[in-house]
């Protein structure tokens, strides 16, 4: 049974950079959707790469077959872990309805980190990220925003009900933040 922790915000709140604070010392995988959909465009032979860039350079998202199986293949293929950062994910009403379908009896999820910023500073940090990527521009991000708030919020609002969510403010320093995440991370593996 694979150990979850899905870690959800706003493009830009931080989301990889603290995961990979946390992968570095606290053995946890990290596991970024975005990341595994832009290795999967980039791949020779997919059949999905056009389809994934229309979706990233639109904001929108990814049908959850093509993006969960990415993510149940990295779980799978990786060695031993306390557990696994879902970063990115779910993002919408599909991705959570095809993981449920998906991963049930294979995955429980610990819990879900909720990194927390303004858009403006979110946009200003995207903006400034230099990855070079197809959909950090502002017709791009304004599109992301718009799913993030439409759709993905009300993921996160899903999770709150069962009592899930771990809401860390990050619009301070990374030091700041990491702190609080570590914290959240402690006290979850006393339970
Ligand atoms: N706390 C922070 N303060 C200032 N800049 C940050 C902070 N966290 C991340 N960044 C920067 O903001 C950009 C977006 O961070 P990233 O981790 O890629 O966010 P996300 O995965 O949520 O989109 C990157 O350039 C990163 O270096
Ligand atoms: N679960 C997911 C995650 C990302 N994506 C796509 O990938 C894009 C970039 O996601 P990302 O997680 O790398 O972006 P950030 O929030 O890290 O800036 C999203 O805007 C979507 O188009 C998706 O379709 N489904
Ligand atoms: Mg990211």
């Amino acid at each position: 049974m694979h150990n979850v922790v899905f870690v959800l915000g706003p493009p830009g709140s931080g989301k990889g950079t603290i995961c990979s604070k946390i992968q570095e010392n606290l053995n946890y995988v990290h596991l970024s959707a975005g990341d595994l959909l832009r290795a999967e465009r980039q791949r020779e032979g997919s059949e999905y790469g056009a389809l994934i860039e229309s979706h990233i350079k639109n904001g929108s998202i990814v049908p959850v077959e093509i993006t969960c199986s990415l993510l149940e293949n990295a779980m799978n293929a990786s060695g031993d872990a306390k557990g696994f950062l879902v970063d990115g994910f779910p993002r919408n009403e599909d991705n959570l309805q095809g993981w449920n379908k998906q991963m049930e009896g294979k995955a429980v999820v610990q819990f879900v980190l909720f990194l927390s910023c303004p858009v403006s500073i979110c946009i200003d940090r995207c903006l400034n990220r230099g990855q070079g990527r197809t959909d950090d521009n502002e017709e791009s991000l304004k599109k992301r925003v718009e799913t993030y708030n439409h759709q993905t919020y009300p993921i996160i609002e899903h999770f709150e009900k069962s009592g899930l969510v771990r809401e860390v403010k990050s619009e301070r320093s990374i030091d700041e933040i990491y702190a609080d995440v570590v914290n959240v991370f402690n006290a979850a593996n006393k339970e």
